[in-house]
């Protein structure tokens, strides 16, 4: 068995210890074309054949320390994708290096890009190509160990046409005009800290970018960048917190990148370059959507500094990350806007425990992903079943401030490494070695496969159902749904919430009111963010007198739709996945 489920690569007998891509972004054939050149460390004597992870790339050709090497690809696996076999012409010992150089192009159905047409994108003009590689999908971007247990550094210089700007997860080293094509400008990257492929990322598009902070820039097209940059004022404050929590920010840069709508998820902690949705965007009403933000910010030290050996253990990343993300919280607001989150957190575990059902494996907070694709596991378990684990030791260990010290010392020993449960655990032990008796009365077995009870602060939620209460009188007096709202300014504000307005419109739709269908298909197809549309769309179909009409908006917003989006609201739908995924 791999030591990885999700992972043809032989992590075993070699590791990547340096990516060099090259790579010219084609936006007519909606390919990238280049090279990937691998250092590779051999792990044993008498090294001489290799496998990398691969989805439906066209190898052109392989080479090692300049010599050509054979090569061959495998059969497609369901989601795994193509193992590429590569046979060196010579052998080396373990410790020694050798270079590997693929000459490769990806497919327009790469599962990790999405090519937006100029239509698609704000500014109507220029075409638009982003990339989503978490978790298993940079290896339809590049031959790769596409497995969190191989960190690399990585350099990349990327041609696009001359009137785009290219920017990745690293950071930028230059740019200047292509020397084999005067309309096209190449963009040098350099990532000297050493991370895994999921972390890999590139954008192409018309972007601008503002300064926001000492080490930060937001970067999005110009229609959103004022906005983004009044919106994101306060990532150094964020990262200035989170640096007295967890220790020293090594990543250098830190930018905010704000996507087009169809980008599929809240945030995504790219190093250097966070990627965010624009359903972020709130006119500064709502601070708690900068939750996500901090959500990021916290990665750069849960996730990216200590990483998941294996997608099993997604906790340790998304369990930590949360706890980090509400530290920062307590710290810049409240100990009860702590407790406020949680109990959020707590509400979206059990929507997913219900999606999935109770006694689903994949409530489980370490889950088998043996023959399981990771997006189809992916739920608010490991962020908030983590999150409840944390705080629950929280309290058996003595509070909060005594709680962070171990989870600022977790970082500093596993810093540039991956990790397994049993690891944090042991560690855990080790570090509460005078505690050892209150550990041991933890039902760990429980908690690994099911939610234990726990109780937060109400105060905040207290003042939320007091004021629902309020509404529910004063809907028993005026009918009709305008009567929440005594004047438009409050509509305004409700519904510039994407969070508040996604959870009305589930509500209105969960509870039959026709008029509000087509109102929460226009969410579900204004943006793709999934934790919005794929329940949205779930929403509609399970309401049996629009279920065709849920499948008919799918089937007519497909195309334009992110290829992961599409896949999975797809499965939601129970529509055939589309041959070709993402177009
Ligand atoms: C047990 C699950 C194991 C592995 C899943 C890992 C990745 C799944 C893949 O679908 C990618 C997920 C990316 C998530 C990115 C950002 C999230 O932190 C926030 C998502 C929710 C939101 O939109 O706010
Ligand atoms: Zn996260």
């Amino acid at each position: 068995m791999s030591a990885d489920p999700c992972s043809f690569s032989s992590i075993n007998s070699c590791l990547t210890k340096h990516l060099n891509l090259c790579l010219n972004v084609d936006f007519t054939k909606r390919v990238l074309k280049g090279r990937a050149t691998l250092t590779l460390e051999a792990l044993e004597d008498r090294f001489s054949v290799l496998t990398l992870d691969t989805r439906d790339l066209k190898i052109i050709s392989v080479s090692a320390n300049g010599q050509e090497a054979s090569f061959t690809l495998g059969s497609k696996h369901s989601f795994k994708g193509t193992p590429l076999e590569i046979r060196l012409p010579f052998d080396i010992s373990r410790g020694q290096h050798v270079i590997v150089e693929v000459k490769y192009e990806t497919s327009p159905s790469a599962t990790a890009l999405q090519w937006l047409t100029p239509e698609q994108t704000a500014g109507k003009k220029y075409p638009y190509l982003f990339s989503q590689c978490q978790a298993h999908h940079c290896r339809s971007m590049v031959p790769c160990q596409d497995s969190p247990s191989v960190k690399h550094t990585y350099y990349a210089q990327v041609s696009v046409p001359k009137d785009l700007v290219a920017v990745m997860s690293a950071v930028r080293d230059g740019h200047e005009m292509d020397p084999q094509d005067s309309e096209r400008i190449v963009y040098r990257f350099r990532q000297p800290v050493p991370m895994p492929s999921y972390l890999i990322a590139i954008v192409a598009g018309a972007l601008e970018s503002r300064e926001i902070g000492p080490r930060s820039r937001v970067w999005s097209e110009k229609e959103f960048v004022h906005q983004a940059a009044s919106e994101f004022s306060e990532t150094e404050q964020m990262l200035q917190t989170a640096e007295k929590l967890a220790g020293p920010y090594v990543w250098g840069q830190y930018d905010i990148l704000v996507l087009p709508p169809s980008f599929p998820y809240g945030g995504m902690e790219n190093p250097c370059l966070t990627f965010a949705t624009p359903t972020l965007l709130c006119l500064n009403l709502y601070s708690c959507l900068h939750q996500v933000i901090a959500h990021e910010i916290s990665h750069s030290w849960t996730g990216n500094l200590v990483t998941n050996k294996t997608w099993e253990h997604f906790w340790l990343n998304e369990g930590h990350t949360v706890y980090l993300e509400r530290m920062i919280g307590r710290s810049m607001e409240s100990e009860q806007f702590r407790q406020f989150k949680a109990m959020g957190g707590w509400k979206d575990l059990q929507d997913s425990v219900n999606t999935f059902g109770p006694n689903s494996p994949l409530t489980n907070l370490v889950p088998s992903l043996q023959d399981v694709d990771p997006d189809d596991a992916f739920s608010s378990v490991p962020y908030e079943k983590g999150f409840a684990l944390l705080y629950h030791l929280e309290e058996l260990m003595g509070g909060p401030e005594v709680f962070m010290e171990f989870v600022k010392s977790y970082i500093q020993m596993f810093a540039y490494s991956s990790v397994t449960t049993d690891q944090w655990k042991n560690y855990l032990f080790t570090y509460f070695k005078d505690k050892v008796d209150i550990l041991n009365k933890v039902d760990w077995n429980a908690w690994m496969y099911t939610p234990c009870v726990i109780m937060y602060d109400t105060t905040l939620a207290d003042a939320c159902i007091a004021l629902s209460q309020k509404w529910i009188k004063v809907r028993s007096v005026v009918t009709g749904p305008e009567c929440l709202f005594s004047d438009t300014d409050n509509i305004f504000f409700f519904y510039m919430n994407s969070e508040i307005r996604f959870r009305w419109l589930r509500l209105c739709v969960r509870s039959k009111w026709e008029e509000m269908v087509p109102v929460a298909l226009k969410m579900a197809t204004e943006q793709g963010r999934l934790k919005f549309t794929r329940p949205l769309f779930r929403e509609v179909y399970t309401f049996e007198k629009y279920r065709e009409e849920a499948v008919r908006v799918f089937l007519a917003h497909r195309a334009a739709m992110h290829p992961v989006t599409a896949g999975l609201v797809a499965k939601a739908l129970k529509v055939e996945q589309s041959q070709s995924t993402g177009v």
